[in-house]
């Protein structure tokens, strides 16, 4: 039963792309027919709107069932192990083994992780008390991968995540918003919790990121560093420009290290415990931007003018990186947007350009161009809209107090999954902006018969063409952005849009007026 029933959506899905190609081969020899060419530009028009849509459809099918091919293996994953599992809960002994990224079972040894035979560890999370860093984070890259100063790059510190309910802390992995008993669904515990990062080992490598050319932020992060090495004994890694200012102000800053190439950047997250930032939202957005894959937790200084992700005061740095080095923190997990550009030549939405994740948003907009955009949206397999005005932004919910704000976005709590849809200047009355969850999957397809380019932008930056016949996909990274919170997510967030904006700042009407009898 269960075989037959994960195959057959598979086939249906892949006879949907066969009737769409088919589609797709009619119109592209209606096109040909010679009784077209040169008589009617309107039919032409026609046409090529035609061929538009049965590729977006050909392209929505494929999609589904490469989708449904990931969701069966998922499920046979998770079959295997809950099979494992509840034989082992019944022999009333502790799990040995676990399943491979194939779904094979593997048998856990007891090798150490140190090499140095310091301290023993299993491979894995105990799985009883939140999230264990090691078993997601553990360095697996060899000392000779380790470039940048190899012999003084140490093994990342530990910590563990815990989800706080209702001011109280609990060492719950993870709640479910919604429970199933007896046959009553009910809302549990709400998912408004929040979330501390308790350090299982003392950190030991620090990044610094600075906002170039500013020279507030360069006398900070000397006296910073010379802090965190002095103090704290820390290693310290920073960009090379900023190397390199520290060595012309003084050659005292030899043993602070940096990176050469592409390949030790990506290797990062896998040796540095801790980041710090100087600078305003920008340099949070460069440091996300830095990290392709997981990223460690995040301290942002505010040294810019808005600063609604840079709850931390320069001016305090010692009093709060004292207490972050010991833990716990209050952290912000901020959801990021994985964008893809799939171009019109790409055989399939596999083979798209290298994705870019966004801590803030990605912009569809019309560039240097003089005419409407012209994009078509779909939401999974559904037909969103048709965007005709200056644009569209896909943002973050951490990103919708910026450009998305500005363009008549709702302000969303950081933590609230989800994936904000808003229209830049639309040119219609009743396009109003929308809010999605953040498990689906938008496409936003320029049509071949669009009069413009469109431009897509990433966090502000990075701009890419998008031609007639391309599309940006875009879905929920599975790598958020742990930043830390000066007191807890919500009153950060009240905070920066109170003191950031001024938001809802009237002055109090006076008692003394006409009152209700
Ligand atoms: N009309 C607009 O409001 C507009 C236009 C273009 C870009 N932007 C924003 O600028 C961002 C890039 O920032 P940058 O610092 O690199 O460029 P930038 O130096 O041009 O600064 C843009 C401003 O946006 C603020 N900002 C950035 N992220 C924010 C956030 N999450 N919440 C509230 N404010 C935020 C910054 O503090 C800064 O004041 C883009 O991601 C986009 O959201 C806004
Ligand atoms: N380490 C860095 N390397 C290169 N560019 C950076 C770096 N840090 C920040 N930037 C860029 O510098 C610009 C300004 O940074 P940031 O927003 O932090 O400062 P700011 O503009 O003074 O702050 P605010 O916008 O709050 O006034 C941004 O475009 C950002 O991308």
């Amino acid at each position: 039963m269960t075989g037959s029933a994960s195959v057959l959506p598979l086939e249906n899905a892949f006879s949907d792309s066969l009737a769409m190609l088919n589609s797709e081969k009619a119109v592209e020899e209606l096109i040909q027919q010679p009784i077209l060419h040169g008589i009617d530009d309107h039919l032409i028009e026609f046409a090529e709107a035609l061929r538009t849509v049965a590729k977006a459809l050909r392209q929505a099918a494929e999609g589904k069932a490469s989708a449904q091919a990931e969701a069966s293996e998922w499920k046979r994953k998770y079959e295997l192990e809950r099979t494992h599992n509840l034989q082992l809960e019944n022999k009333g002994m502790p799990s040995e083994k676990h399943l491979d990224e194939n779904g094979r079972v593997v048998h856990l040894t007891n090798k150490p992780l140190l090499s140095d035979g310091a301290v023993e560890k299993s491979d894995r999370c105990c799985g009883e008390h939140g999230i264990c860093s090691h078993q997601v984070l553990r360095d697996r890259e060899h000392d000779h991968d380790a470039s940048v100063v190899p012999n003084k790059m140490t093994r990342k510190a530990s910590f563990k995540l815990s989800w706080c309910c209702k001011g109280e802390k609990s060492d719950q992995k993870k709640h479910d918003i919604v429970s199933f008993e007896k046959g009553n669904i009910t809302t549990a515990e709400r998912s408004s919790k929040q979330i501390s990062l308790k350090w299982e080992s003392p950190p030991q490598t620090v990044l610094i990121l600075t906002k170039p050319n500013s020279t507030a932020v360069r006398i900070l992060c000397s006296e910073l560093v010379r802090w965190l090495k002095e103090q704290k004994s820390l290693n310290i890694v920073v960009e090379p420009r900023v190397r390199t200012e520290l060595l012309t102000e003084s050659s005292y800053y030899q043993f602070v290290q940096t990176w050469e190439n592409d390949k030790e950047i990506m290797s990062l997250h896998s040796k540095v415990d801790l980041v710090v930032t100087l600078g305003g939202d920008g340099t949070v957005l460069w440091a996300a931007s830095m990290f392709k894959g997981p990223v460690p937790p995040v301290v942002p200084f505010s040294l810019g003018s808005l600063g609604f992700m840079t709850p931390f005061y320069s001016e305090r740095y010692k009093e709060y990186l004292d207490s972050i080095l010991r833990g716990p923190i209050s952290i912000t997990l901020r959801h990021r947007l994985q964008c893809h550009v799939i171009r019109d030549s790409a055989k399939s939405d596999l083979d798209s350009e290298e994705p870019i994740l966004v801590l803030n948003e990605v912009t569809i907009d019309r560039g240097i161009s003089s005419f409407l955009t012209n994009l078509e949206c779909y939401c999974d397999n559904s037909f969103v809209t048709c965007v005709q005005g200056d644009g569209l932004i896909l943002s973050t919910t951490s990103g919708s107090t910026a450009y998305s704000l500005a363009a008549g976005g709702s302000m969303v709590h950081p933590q609230v999954p989800g994936i904000l849809f808003t229209p830049i200047c639309p040119h219609s009355l009743s396009f109003r902006p929308l809010i999605l969850p953040e498990y689906v999957t938008i496409r936003v397809q320029v049509p071949f018969n669009s009069r413009g380019h469109a431009w897509a932008s990433f966090d502000g930056k990075d701009r890419k063409k998008l031609a007639p016949g391309d599309a940006l996909v875009c879905s929920m990274a599975t790598w958020p952005v742990p930043t830390a919170c000066q007191a807890d997510s919500t009153s950060d967030f009240l905070r920066s849009i109170h003191e950031g904006l001024h938001w809802n700042l009237r002055k109090t009407q006076s008692f003394d007026g006409p009152r209700e009898t």
